[in-house]
């Protein structure tokens, strides 16, 4: 238990750390002096309960009981893992690294490195983030965790072939030490569609200043943090009339980024349960999943975590990432809703 502590105690500290200006006490405060400061609200966290409602506010004060904060309820946390098998599954940008200008640039700090090395020496761990899975590794440099890129869409697993997908989209893997794993692609069919995509939308957008569009392999980002606002319209315009011409994607917003995804029903919820399903701890009522990240698509992963009263938000993250930035916001064009069933396309 002490040893526990100590491990997710060093991940919280790096995660504090990384936000500009942290210090271990001004942390909780700033959260609500930050949802009222224009100039370094980030547009992403406009429409979540957590930034809309004043610290005073009753709807504020019970969506926070129902979503208590994971850093201000630690020790409660910890207690509840008392007996519990814990897997821990992490986002990476905004939560592993600092939200940067550059995306090429958003390297993980050494003492961050080092707390996740330490976390997953004790417990299964996996690192889930909208980037494509090699990118991640880059990073991260760790062979101790799991990876799932593009949104949970290419993971890299536990060994374990899974009858539900009948072998389908499960090939064999094994690193350089000669470790067994598999790979899971489930949108593997849309990779033609996918470069395509990528070649149009860097013509489309080529005279735009600003525009960075990254590969996520099975998805595509298309950054706006430094395209002039009066831009805005001309880029939503050209990203949505190449989306016209395929309709089997759909597009997601990040932080200046709109995200474009194959419409099929598989997020980073639904790589959470492939990988406790793999792990053999799907259906074990001892276990106890948790899932840090800064981000909306984050909240995906936090849908298939069990009993409500295990749940703990990031909030206090996200509210911390907020801060890093401060340009508009770039209005989502289309999002689409997630159906329930696999393998239904949305
Ligand atoms: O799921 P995630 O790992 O959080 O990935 C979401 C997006 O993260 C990256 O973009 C964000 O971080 C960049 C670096 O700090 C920042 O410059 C950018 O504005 C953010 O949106 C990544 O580059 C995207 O591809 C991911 O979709």
């Amino acid at each position: 238990m002490e040893t526990m502590m100590r491990s997710f105690a060093k991940l919280y500290h790096s995660m504090r750390l990384q936000r500009p200006g942290a210090t271990t006490t001004d942390y909780i405060e700033s959260i609500s002096k930050a949802r009222h400061d224009k100039n370094v609200a980030d547009d992403h966290t406009k429409t979540h309960p957590c930034d809309e409602l004043d610290a005073s506010d009753t709807s504020y004060n019970s969506w926070l009981i129902e979503h208590p904060s994971a850093l201000r309820c630690f020790k409660d946390m910890i207690s509840n893992a008392k007996g519990k098998k814990i897997v821990v599954f992490l986002d990476y940008d905004g939560t592993l690294s600092p939200i940067v200008n550059d995306p090429n640039r958003a390297f993980m700090s050494d003492s961050m490195r080092s707390a996740v090395c330490e976390v997953a020496r004790r417990f299964p761990t996996a690192i889930i983030s909208g980037r494509s899975r090699d990118k991640v590794y880059e990073f991260v440099k760790l062979d101790e965790v799991y990876y799932a890129g593009s949104h949970g869409m290419d993971i890299r697993g536990p060994p374990r072939q899974l009858k539900t997908y009948d072998g389908k989209y499960q090939t064999k893997d094994f690193d350089i030490k000669g470790n067994d794993y598999v790979i899971f692609q489930p949108a593997q069919e849309f990779l033609p569609k996918i470069k395509e995509m990528l070649g149009e939308l860097e013509k489309k957008t080529s005279k735009i200043q600003g525009v960075m569009i990254e590969d996520n392999r099975f998805c595509i980002s298309v950054h706006y943090r430094h395209v002039h606002q009066e831009d805005y319209d001309m880029l939503q315009e050209r990203v949505q009339c190449v989306l016209a011409k395929y309709s089997s994607f759909h597009l997601t917003k990040g932080k200046k980024v709109m995200e474009i995804r194959p419409s099929i029903k598989w997020n980073k919820g639904d790589a959470v349960e492939y990988l406790l399903d793999t792990l053999g701890l799907a259906s074990s009522s001892d276990v106890l999943p948790i899932y840090i990240g800064d981000d909306r698509t984050d909240e995906d992963a936090f849908k298939p975590l069990p009993s409500p009263n295990l749940s703990f938000t990031s909030s206090l993250l996200r509210a911390g990432v907020a801060t890093t930035t401060s340009t508009p916001t770039l209005p989502l064009l289309t999002e689409s809703a997630a159906s329930t069933h696999w393998p239904h396309r949305i």
